[in-house]
């Protein structure tokens, strides 16, 4: 399990004594401005305020946007203090600055937090090879994967071995919207094995209302928030198609083995204790009730069950299979178009990550193991109806024999 955090020095407490002990402050920068992104600088903002080995300001890269007002939304939150669109009401602290010039967001930076959706983390570390400092720590705070040719890649091993500076993560049950609210909940530090390190991750985060726990197993923290993602997808369909509770514990259960099963096969160090942190088991839950890979799975699911009448109604009207598929097709509302139109520029990573998981198990002729993964995916690329979430077959042996 995980072990305890660390202690705190308060600037007041300390007068600055801790200062010229250890005579260097840290500073830190945000990359990213979406929902948890914000929340993470709020975070972030609170602690650099109050501890004497960090510099006071923050800063937090914003990709750049202009509002419906006209105004630049870097803008926006530089004059009022809150991400106007990714997480309006929520004042960040007076120390958060937000810049949209990237290089300069992380100049100076030791400590880099990363926390974009993972389809943008390619190009951002592309274009900070050579601006980071080389004593720089980072941590990612994102809830993805990469998948090259060579094969899976974790996030925090491509920020590393792009930027060529060590990486560590924070994973857990974190629905952005509920910590901006300072409702308490807790997170998981993954680090490789500097524990030093480890705790100044959980001292820069740890606020009375968010409580964090390093756990020395990085894959198996990292996977977890990664995984989780699909088994809201299934947890989506099944609310859509109003199986209720019982089966939505099912699902879970039945991802959680999967995610145990994917991490091992990927990373034979990875801990089963890990499963039992805020990353593993909690996350998963809070996942697959609250959060936005869930809500948009469960509106396609009952999108998905209107296309199908449908598409019984134009058969026996029309028995042109071309018609029908035209037809299916202006019917269809895809993950993407829900997305746009749910999220309001939100991104969901559960639909990505499950092609790139996919696609690892058929590489690997893995498939069959991984019946739940494999059926939402090919829900979510239209080769299969929301219903198969829970359809039983010898093939498929989603339920346990
Ligand atoms: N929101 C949550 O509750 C939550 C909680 C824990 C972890 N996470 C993870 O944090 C990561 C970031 O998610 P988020 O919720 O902060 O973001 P978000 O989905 O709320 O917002 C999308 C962000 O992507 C940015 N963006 C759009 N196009 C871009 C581009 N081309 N290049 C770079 N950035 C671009 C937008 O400006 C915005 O900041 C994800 O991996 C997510 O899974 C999210
Ligand atoms: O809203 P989601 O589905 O991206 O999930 C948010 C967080 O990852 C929950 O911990």
């Amino acid at each position: 399990m995980g072990d305890t955090a660390t202690t705190h020095h308060t600037k007041s407490a300390n007068n600055g004594a801790n200062d010229n002990q250890i005579g260097f402050k840290s500073r830190v920068s945000v990359i990213g401005s979406g929902s948890w992104g914000s929340v993470a600088a709020k975070l972030v903002a609170f602690n650099t305020l109050n501890l004497s080995s960090f510099h006071d300001e923050v800063k937090m890269w914003v990709f750049e946007e202009t509002l419906q007002s006209g105004e630049k939304l870097t803008d926006a939150i530089n004059r009022t203090n809150e991400n106007v669109k990714y997480l309006p009401g929520i004042k960040l602290g007076k120390n958060v600055i937000a810049d949209p010039d990237l290089d300069n967001a992380v100049e100076d930076a030791n400590m880099l937090v990363f926390v974009t959706p993972h389809q943008f983390i390619d190009n951002i570390c592309k274009s900070l090879v050579g601006k980071v400092r080389s004593d720089a720590e980072a941590i990612s705070l994102i809830k993805g994967m990469e998948v090259k040719i060579e094969g899976p890649c974790l996030i925090s091993t491509y920020i590393s071995e792009q930027l060529g500076i060590n990486c560590s993560v924070l994973m857990g049950a974190n629905l952005a919207n509920e910590i901006a609210e300072e409702k308490f909940s807790e997170a998981t530090v993954g680090y490789r094995n500097n524990r030093e390190i480890a705790e100044q991750w959980v001292q820069l985060f740890t606020t009375p209302y968010f409580m964090v726990t390093p756990v020395q197993d990085v894959e198996g923290v990292e996977l977890c928030g990664t995984l989780k993602n699909v088994v809201a997808i299934a947890a989506g369909f099944v609310d859509g198609l109003d199986m209720g509770n019982n089966t939505k514990a099912a699902i879970i259960r039945f991802g959680l083995r999967e995610m145990r099963e994917f991490c091992k096969l990927l990373f034979s160090s990875v801990k089963d204790d890990t499963f039992f942190e805020s990353c593993g088991v909690a996350d998963v839950i809070t996942t697959c009730f609250g959060g936005r890979n869930r809500k948009v799975a469960e509106a396609f699911a009952r999108n998905g069950g209107k296309r199908l009448a449908l598409k019984h109604l134009v058969h026996k009207l029309n028995p042109d299979i071309r018609q029908i598929v035209t037809l299916l097709f202006l019917i269809h509302r895809s993950f993407d178009e829900l997305e746009a139109e749910m999220l309001q520029g939100q991104k969901l990573q559960g639909v990505t990550t499950v092609r790139e998981v996919y696609e690892v198990l058929r590489h690997r002729g893995l498939l069959e193991l991984f019946p739940l993964f494999a059926t939402v995916h090919e829900i979510c690329s239209g080769c299969l109806p929301p219903s198969a979430i829970v359809i039983y077959s010898e093939k498929k042996n989603i339920f346990p024999v």
